[in-house]
């Protein structure tokens, strides 16, 4: 393990990363740190929660000069929420050297941004829309810049950003330092990737396989109309501490969110058509905990970091494989454990094939579960919480109530009235859930995996595979040749 000492970066970085909490480097951040500060152009490929964030972002803040009050790095992401968490970390890993960054996002009032931007950040962070909108209005320039960084790499240079991608890089110096980073990078976006760069180096920390080996992965094969109380008896079996259940369209998430509020869950839902306001209040509720059920598109699906995230569940399966590996990657973060579930109905059940192809691991299959388990799961969950309460709270105030209570009937009696009042028994509360057609019939199973329609932050967030769109299993992208039936492959 290297610690960060090792890797020669300045005391006032070397001082903020540890105020972090970062003590060894990861393997990504050990591997292209000392690379991209000697400023080669990089393409970094490692597991989601790995770090990748500060393997970018420590090199960068290391080359910014506080001095120059002009944009010197800018980092481009795939979504608003993105973009605000890197950019709040950019902000703690340029602390020691005071080096101000800011978020450039859609859906956020674009004069307060140009106020911002007149004050001279030396790093941003941003949406591709909202940046070419600045480019645009010639209210930010680029011309100072010489590291620029894709997070979501592939994300990024998929049909939906790519000519903005291209309309923004064309602003920037062309001898500047051009870094990507993602935890998936399909074969064609490599090499279409490596045009806009120079000789760059694939840094892919070595892996059996592109998931996280801590998360448990399961399959439930489950009829559509079936959907909703299967997920409904796991969560009460499972009982996570915070969940995200992603769902594959709009309509979709803000019917599940409100039926799993019906039935007494604290769940909202995440997508591109709510107002950024709504959007960021959703998700910081979930953070502080406060909703514990995050039902998403795929707007959520990459590089969210949220602790306490132990359960993904995938109400419908994803479009394609890579959305698959971001998914089920907002658990099982920084070393820890997570659980993730993916729901498939028989007509889905070749894509099952694809997605553990594409990421060298099988999932296990887990059969739904009975009302009777799932009353169980409830019955064990409230056992734990009483056993959690006699261990830890003063209950001297309680004595005399549990004593005149304990007089007057049998003890045993006593705790089940105390736990059927606890336990959340089954509910038969109507909702309403509009099925979704399921993804197309695959028949030939070795086509290239990608294609999307429509594009992103413009419309306010990426969830752009509207039903009926193309998936990404089946059908090639309008702008590339087919490579043949090669399957992809991770390691080298
Ligand atoms: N060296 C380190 N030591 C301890 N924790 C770290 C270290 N580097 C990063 N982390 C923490 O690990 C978590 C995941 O990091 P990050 O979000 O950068 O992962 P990522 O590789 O970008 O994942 P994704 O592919 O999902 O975007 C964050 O909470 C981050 O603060
Ligand atoms: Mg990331």
């Amino acid at each position: 393990m290297i610690k960060f000492e090792e890797l020669g970066i300045s005391q006032p970085t070397l001082k903020a990363v540890l105020k972090m909490g970062f003590e060894e480097a990861t393997p990504i951040q050990a591997e292209t740190i000392p690379l991209s500060m000697q400023n080669k152009d990089l393409i970094g490929q490692a597991q989601t929660g790995t770090g990748k964030t500060a393997a970018f972002g420590i090199p960068l803040v290391e080359k910014i000069d506080p001095s120059i009050h002009a944009i010197q790095g800018i980092i481009i992401a795939p979504t608003r929420e993105l973009a605000i968490q890197v950019s709040e970390e950019l902000y703690k890993i340029g602390s020691g050297k005071r080096i101000q960054v800011l978020p450039i996002y859609g859906g956020q009032d674009i004069s307060r941004q140009i106020r911002s931007l007149k004050k001279g950040p030396q790093i941003i962070v941003g949406t591709p829309g909202r940046l070419i909108d600045h480019i645009n209005r010639k209210t930010m320039r680029l011309d100072s810049v010489h590291t620029a960084i894709l997070d979501e790499a592939d994300e990024m240079l998929n049909m939906g950003f790519i000519e903005d991608i291209e309309a923004i890089l064309a602003q920037i110096p062309t001898e500047r330092q051009t870094l990507l980073f993602s935890a998936t990078m399909p074969a064609p976006i490599q090499r279409m990737a490596e045009k806009f760069m120079k000789n760059p180096q694939v840094i892919r920390v070595k892996a059996k396989e592109m998931t996280v080996p801590s998360i448990e992965q399961y399959y439930v094969e489950v009829q559509e109309k079936n959907k909703f109380d299967v997920l409904t008896r796991l969560l009460d079996i499972q009982s996570p501490e915070l969940a995200i259940i992603f769902g594959r369209t709009k309509r979709r998430v803000d019917e599940l969110a409100e039926a799993l509020t019906l039935r007494g869950y604290t769940a909202e839902g995440i997508h591109g058509d709510l107002t950024q306001a709504k959007r960021i209040s959703v998700l910081r509720k979930f953070k502080e905990g406060s909703i514990d059920v995050l039902v998403a598109t795929d707007v959520a699906a990459r590089g969210l970091d949220i602790s306490g995230v132990t359960h993904v569940y995938n109400f419908d399966i994803p479009q394609d494989p890579e959305s698959y590996v971001h998914r089920i990657g907002r658990t099982g973060r920084a070393g820890k454990t997570g659980v993730a579930l993916t729901f498939v109905t028989p007509r889905e059940r070749s894509y099952l094939g694809v997605v553990e192809r594409t990421t060298k691991r099988k999932m296990e299959r887990m059969t739904p579960p009975t009302l009777d388990e799932a009353l169980e799961g409830q019955q064990k969950a409230v056992v734990e919480r009483i056993e959690q309460t006699i261990e830890t709270n003063n209950l001297q105030y309680y004595k005399a109530a549990a004593t005149e209570l304990l007089e007057k009937h049998d003890a045993s009696a006593v705790v089940a009235a105390v736990l059927k009042m606890l336990t959340k028994e089954p509910d038969t509360t109507p909702v309403k859930l509009t099925e979704e057609s399921p993804l197309p019939q695959r028949r030939d199973r070795d086509r290239k995996p990608f294609n999307r329609g429509g594009r992103g932050d413009s419309k306010g967030g990426y969830d752009r595979r509207k039903k009926g769109s193309g998936s990404r299993y089946g059908e090639k992208r309008p702008y590339e040749k087919r490579t043949g039936g090669k399957p992809r492959s991770f390691s080298k």
